[in-house]
């Protein structure tokens, strides 16, 4: 595995605070089994710990039982300190809040949205039982890294807690897009929660665009200063810095996947098994922000209008399991399982499937496989953060040939200009995509894929790491500006 080079002094004591950690806790016959998770969240902080030493508290994705201590593994420089949440608490604070209107509100789905009191006192009191396990556990932490919306709270419990030494610093990372106040509006403890992230020194996200927002809300909910520059917020005797600092991919291990013979290889038997002439790739957790339905139904209409393509191309769909307990995601795979069943039943020859549709995880050799074996990479969410998978297929290409049609409402599509941009509610938009990435020249498709990895170059995942830890152990509470 390849790792990267952090340059990150040692002797800074660091905790990094997530819902989702490396691991999936799974009890088995023999005892507690560990999977890797799989999220774009853990792909991102993962290579950190690969030259760093640290303490990850996160929840193992299993059900405690009430009185139960959390489990703790040493894995190489991790330590991993397991908070134990009890069916109840994932109930209220993760299928609930945290993925029932923290999720769809910042995604734009507000119908998705329920409003539950319950749901909030179970997302707050979780909070607190993480801010607490932290405290214990980083004692003496330097620095203290929480991630995303399921923990938005985290920031200012943790600020409430007497530290051995001094107050660690305390940085906070969101992972998914930011609305601004006439969406948060919807929530009634809107306000509660712009407090709680306003706990942390530093609050990070990926785009510009994401940060004025949050600097509406706050100048809406809060009374607060935000200081002439945008950057700086003047709350309760503290400054709070506010940035854009985009996640990066692990540019190492993609571009050696990507050149790895034995990957190669497994890359054109995949090409020999489908058959055709042309592979378009869709890797996804089934979401219903990815626009997995509207993809498939771009792709049927796409057959319909142009017939000349039966039997040349092929939509392998790759779609991660997630959030099994909640109903709008049993919802959409049984829609997104329909829809691939009426495609195939409409067009398939018994020499040609259109659709190839897998529900399930593959490890990174096999993801890179998938990625070089696709002509065209159909990256297409009606919203989303960032978008790890569209860097991942540019970088692992290298210098062969392909295309990424890519949603403009992906926060990655405003660096990535030289993609197909698409507007995924677009249905001929999207088909028109389509058609022309299968029709690009190869001459064009390296040109736009170089600009691509020449800007992902400059932009990994340790350069994120750096940026933001920077950024945060430099942070001073106070700065010499004039404040109201
Ligand atoms: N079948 C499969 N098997 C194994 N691994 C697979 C897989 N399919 C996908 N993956 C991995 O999972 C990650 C998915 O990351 P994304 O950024 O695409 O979305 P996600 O919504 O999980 O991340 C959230 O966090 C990231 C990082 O901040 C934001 O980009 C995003 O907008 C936000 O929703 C990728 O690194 C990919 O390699
Ligand atoms: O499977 P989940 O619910 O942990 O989702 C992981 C995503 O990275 C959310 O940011």
């Amino acid at each position: 595995m390849a790792t990267v080079a952090l340059r990150f002094p040692s002797k800074v004591r660091l905790v990094v605070v997530s819902n989702r950690g490396p691991f999936v806790l799974k009890e088995t016959a023999t005892g507690v089994e560990k999977q890797w998770a799989v999220s774009g969240l853990v792909s991102a902080i993962m290579p950190l710990f690969r030259t760093t030493p640290g303490t990850w508290v996160a929840w193992g994705g299993r059900f405690a039982s009430e009185k139960e201590a959390g489990t703790t593994y040493q894995e190489g420089n991790l330590k991993w300190v397991e908070v134990p949440l009890t069916r109840r608490e994932v109930e209220l604070y993760y299928d609930g809040f945290a993925n029932q209107v923290m999720w769809p509100l910042c995604h734009h789905f507000l119908e998705k949205c329920v409003i539950d009191p319950d749901w909030w006192t179970g997302y707050r009191e979780v909070n607190q039982k993480f801010a607490s396990l932290t405290g214990k556990v980083g004692h003496d932490a330097d620095l203290i890294w929480v991630h995303d919306y399921h923990l938005a709270l985290v920031p200012s419990f943790l600020r409430q807690q007497a530290f051995a030494k001094k107050s660690p610093k305390i940085g906070l990372f969101w992972h998914i897009p930011f609305p601004g106040p006439d969406t948060w509006e919807v929530v009634p403890w809107s306000r509660e929660i712009i407090e709680g992230l306003l706990g942390a020194d530093v609050i990070a996200f990926h785009v510009p665009k994401y940060v004025e927002n949050f600097l509406q809300c706050v100048r809406a909910f809060i009374d607060a200063t935000v200081l002439p520059g945008g950057k700086l917020i003047f709350y309760q005797g503290r400054v709070v810095e506010v940035q854009a600092i985009p996640v990066g991919v692990n540019q190492e291990l993609f571009s050696s996947l990507g050149k790895n013979p034995e990957i190669r290889e497994k890359a054109e038997l995949i090409r020999q098994q489908i058959g055709g002439e042309k592979l378009l790739l869709g890797v996804e957790r089934l979401d219903y922000s990815k626009g997995v339905l509207d993809k498939l139904s771009a792709f049927e209409r796409f057959l319909e209008k142009y017939p000349e393509y039966h039997g040349r191309v092929t939509l392998l769909q790759i779609a991660v399991p997630t959030r099994n307990g909640i109903g709008a995601y049993t919802e959409l795979r049984r829609r997104v399982e329909a829809l691939v069943g009426r495609i195939n039943g409409r067009f398939s020859t018994p020499a040609w499937t259109p659709v190839r549709y897998f529900y399930r995880s593959f490890d990174q050799k096999e993801l890179a496989a998938f990625y070089l074996a696709a002509d065209v990479a159909l990256v297409t969410p009606l919203r989303d953060g960032l978008n790890l998978v569209a860097a991942e297929y540019v970088v692992t290409k290298g210098e062969k040939p392909g295309v990424l049609v890519l949603s403009r409402l992906a926060g990655i599509a405003c660096h990535l200009r030289e993609a197909l941009l698409v507007n995924p509610y677009n249905p001929e938009d999207m088909v028109e995509a389509i058609r022309q990435a299968l029709e690009m020249p190869v001459e064009e498709q390296r040109k736009r894929l170089q600009a691509l990895q020449q800007k992902l170059a400059r932009w990994t995942a340790a350069t994120w790491v750096r940026s933001f830890l920077k950024t945060t152990l430099e942070h001073r509470a106070e700065y010499s500006v004039a404040t109201p």
